[in-house]
């Protein structure tokens, strides 16, 4: 099953720049997939897409098996936890609670509790008197107590300190088991990825430039170095992510599904973070157009 669909989607948000072009994506269910890009890449204006906060300007997505903010059904099926985490300041915790209960009709009042007295929150403190990881702390709770079928994030560990970072991930990863909730969870911490994330998405210049399961990835991309030479003539089959010379080394990540034989290369691993900035360090002449003009 997929969980989210994407075919030709695009979206601008004034009539000369495309915040995201061209995306096809096929994201399967029951996996947690870290959506990876530079800055104003588009990682949010697609998960605005897959909220339905967003219409696209063309093409179209489909998140578990409906569009995007189409009815209740729907928006019980998806949850979506914002980067700047929009509470409303005047209610309390407990109040904020409270509405996520009578908003979602599989609410689990037992789970949102469990993590509120676990963080320390105090229920009677307004929202608006939240320190910023406190307010994440609580629209995360909020986001996971729903159970939704895929819950979207949008840098959710940013504002929190190491512990609480290591312990929203940890809760994440149980509600993945127990609830078989699907996450796509944007990020520019790769550390933390490489713990949860068994899918990538990588987002560049507004479009997608790599996605698959994690594992298949990292097997299929390979660092060769050897003696310099002329990177033009590898054997059908292995394409080049990014090549690097020195006057005496060449350097090359290359995607191959096959095995490498040549011995002239000495062949290495990939961990996550080595592929993503192979992707998001791609020499600009062979990334696509910054601006897509129409
Ligand atoms: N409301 C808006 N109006 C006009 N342009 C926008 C708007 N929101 C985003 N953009 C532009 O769309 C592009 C994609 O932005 P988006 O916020 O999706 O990027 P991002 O990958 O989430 O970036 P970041 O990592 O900085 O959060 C950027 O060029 C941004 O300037």
């Amino acid at each position: 099953m997929t969980v989210l669909r994407a075919t030709n989607l695009g979206l601008r948000y004034t009539k000369r720049r495309w915040a995201l072009a061209g995306c096809e994506l096929d994201v399967p269910a029951g996996h947690v997939a870290g959506l990876v890009g530079p800055n104003g890449a588009g990682k949010s204006t697609l998960l605005n897409l897959a909220a339905g906060m967003l219409r696209p300007t063309e093409g179209t997505i489909e998140v578990c098996g409906g569009i995007p903010g189409s009815g209740t059904d729907q928006l019980a099926k998806v949850g979506y936890v914002a980067q700047n985490t929009p509470l409303y300041a005047g209610l309390t915790v407990a109040e904020h609670l409270r509405l996520g209960a009578s908003l979602n009709p599989r609410w689990d009042a037992d789970l949102a509790r469990r993590r509120i007295e676990r963080i320390g929150l105090d229920p009677n403190q307004a929202a608006g008197r939240l320190s910023g990881g406190q307010r994440a702390q609580l629209a995360l709770t909020i986001g996971i107590a729903k159970r939704p079928e895929l819950l979207l994030l949008d840098e959710p560990v940013a504002a929190l300190d190491p512990l609480a970072r290591r312990d929203f991930l940890r809760d994440l990863m149980e509600a993945v088991a127990e609830q078989g909730l699907s996450v796509l969870m944007s990020s520019h911490l790769i550390a933390d990825l490489e713990r949860v994330c068994d899918y990538l998405v990588v987002l560049v210049d507004s479009r997608v430039r790599l996605t698959g399961e994690v594992e298949n990835l990292l097997a299929v991309h390979h660092r060769l170095s050897g003696p310099r030479r002329d990177v033009d003539d590898l054997p059908d089959g292995q394409r080049i992510v990014s090549a690097r010379h020195t006057d005496r080394q060449t350097t090359l990540c290359v995607r191959s599904e096959n095995a490498l034989f040549d011995p002239l290369w000495t062949v290495g691993e990939l961990t996550l973070e080595d592929l993503v900035l192979e992707y998001l360090s791609t020499p600009e002449a062979t990334r696509p157009a910054l601006e897509v003009l129409r």
